[in-house]
C-alpha cells in the first residue's frame, strides 16, 4: 500500500508568544497520533528542545542560526524525508522567533518529497503582548495575514479579550482566529487522529506511555479548546465547475477541508481526494475500493464559518446525470489534481 503523505505545519510568531507551549500541548493530545518535530533555537541553550526532548518521537533541532536562513530547500527536504520516512502522522516545525514565516512556507512548498503534504501555517500572537509588539514590529500585520490559522493566544492575560480578538480578526481578514490559552488548541484541527488499522508492531509512542495516567488525561479534558466548527458533508457527484467555482471562492475561517470528492464525469470517474489548508488546495486521483460507495464525503474544519450555508453551498454543487456532463468541465478541477 501506498504510504500516505505527513502534513507538514508550520508554527510561526514573535519571541515568547507561546510556540513551545502549545507545541507541548499538541505533543501531549495526540491520542496515538505520532508527531515529527523541526526545533529551531537560538543561543547556545537549547531549551526548547529540553523542554519537549521527553515526549517526541522523532525531533531535529538546529541548534544554530535560523532555520529560513540556514536551510535551503535540499536541506529542508533532507529533514522532511528523515521524518516522513519514519512512519509519522504529522511533522510540526516551530520556527524561531525571528524566523520569516514566508520563507519556512516556501520552503515546505517546494519540497520535492512526495510524502510532504503542506499543513499549514499557524502565527501564534501573544494577546498580552499584540499592541506593543505591533508597534514595534510592523511586519507582525504581513504575518497574521499571511497565516493559515491564527492563535490569539494569553488571552488570560489581558482584560477586555473581546476587543483584542476584534482587533485581530480585523487584521487577518479571511484567515480564522481561534483566542486560547496556554496554546490549547485542539489537536483535530492540524491532523486526523480516525487512524487505519494499527500496525502489528508499533513502537509505543509518550501518548501511549502516558494512557495510563488518569490524571493526565483528564487535565486535558478540563480546559474548553478554542472554539472551531466540524461540519461533515455528504453528498452525489459534484458538478466540477461549480466545485471549482466553490473552492475559489471559499469562506474567510474555513481552515481545513479533506475528504472524497466523486465528479463521475466519463473519463474522471476516478476517487478524488481533496485536501485544503487556508488557500492551499490539492486533489489526489485514486481508485475506488471494491465496493466502495460512489460518492463525495467532505469534512470542513474552520472558526466564525457558517456550517448551514457551506452544506447548501455544497449541495447545489451536486450533478444529478454526471454521464452527460462535458469531459472539458473537469479543467478548472483539474490544475489541483497531481500527476
Ligand atoms: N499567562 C499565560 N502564559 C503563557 C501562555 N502561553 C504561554 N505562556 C507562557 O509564556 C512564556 C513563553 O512561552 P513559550 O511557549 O516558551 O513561547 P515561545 O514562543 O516558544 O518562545 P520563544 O521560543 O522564546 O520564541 C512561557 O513562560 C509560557 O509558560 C498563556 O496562554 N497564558
Amino acid at each position: 500500500m501506498a504510504k500516505r503523505r505527513v502534513p507538514v505545519v508550520i508554527v510561526a510568531g514573535f519571541l515568547g508568544s507561546g510556540k513551545t507551549t502549545l507545541l507541548n500541548h499538541l505533543l501531549s493530545n495526540t491520542r496515538g497520533v505520532r508527531i515529527g518535530v523541526v526545533v529551531n533555537d537560538f543561543g547556545s541553550v537549547n531549551v526548547d528542545a529540553l523542554s519537549v526532548a521527553g515526549q517526541v518521537d522523532s525531533m531535529l533541532s538546529l541548534e544554530n542560526g535560523c532555520l529560513c536562513c540556514a536551510v535551503d530547500t535540499a536541506g529542508m527536504d533532507a529533514m522532511l524525508t528523515k521524518l516522513t520516512s519514519a512512519d509519522l502522522d504529522l511533522v510540526v516545525i516551530e520556527a524561531s522567533g525571528l524566523a520569516e514565516p514566508r520563507s519556512l512556507v516556501r520552503l515546505v512548498l517546494a519540497s520535492t518529497d512526495p510524502l510532504v503534504e503542506y499543513g499549514g501555517l499557524i502565527e501564534l500572537v501573544d494577546a498580552a503582548e499584540f499592541e506593543t509588539t505591533r508597534a514595534r514590529h510592523p511586519e507582525l500585520d504581513e504575518h497574521v495575514r499571511l497565516a493559515d490559522l491564527v492563535v490569539l493566544n494569553k488571552v488570560d492575560r489581558v482584560a477586555d479579550p473581546g476587543r483584542l480578538t476584534a482587533l485581530v480578526r480585523e487584521l487577518a481578514g479571511p484567515t480564522p482566529v481561534l483566542p486560547t490559552e496556554h496554546g490549547r488548541i485542539d489537536p483535530e484541527l492540524l491532523f486526523d487522529r480516525v487512524r487505519g488499522p494499527e500496525p502489528v508492531a508499533r513502537q509505543l509512542s509518550f501518548e501511549d506511555l502516558r494512557e495510563e495516567d488518569a490524571d493526565a488525561h483528564d487535565h486535558c479534558h478540563e480546559h474548553a479548546h478554542a472554539a472551531y466548527d466540524t461540519l461533515t458533508v455528504t453528498a452525489g457527484a459534484l458538478h466540477p465547475r461549480r466545485f471549482a467555482a466553490f473552492l475559489e471562492g471559499r469562506p474567510g475561517g474555513l481552515y481545513r477541508m479533506k475528504g472524497t470528492v466523486y465528479f463521475g464525469v466519463p473519463g474522471h470517474r476516478q476517487r478524488f481526494t481533496l485536501h485544503t489548508v487556508g488557500a492551499y488546495t490539492r486533489l489526489v486521483r485514486s481508485t475506488w475500493a471494491a465496493g466502495e460507495q460512489r460518492r463525495t464525503e467532505l469534512v470542513l474544519i474552520g472558526s466564525g464559518i457558517d456550517p448551514q450555508a457551506l452544506r447548501a453551498a455544497l449541495k447545489a454543487c451536486e450533478e444529478p446525470a454526471p454521464d452527460e456532463v462535458d469531459e472539458q468541465s473537469m479543467l478548472p478541477v483539474l490544475r489541483y489534481v497531481e500527476s
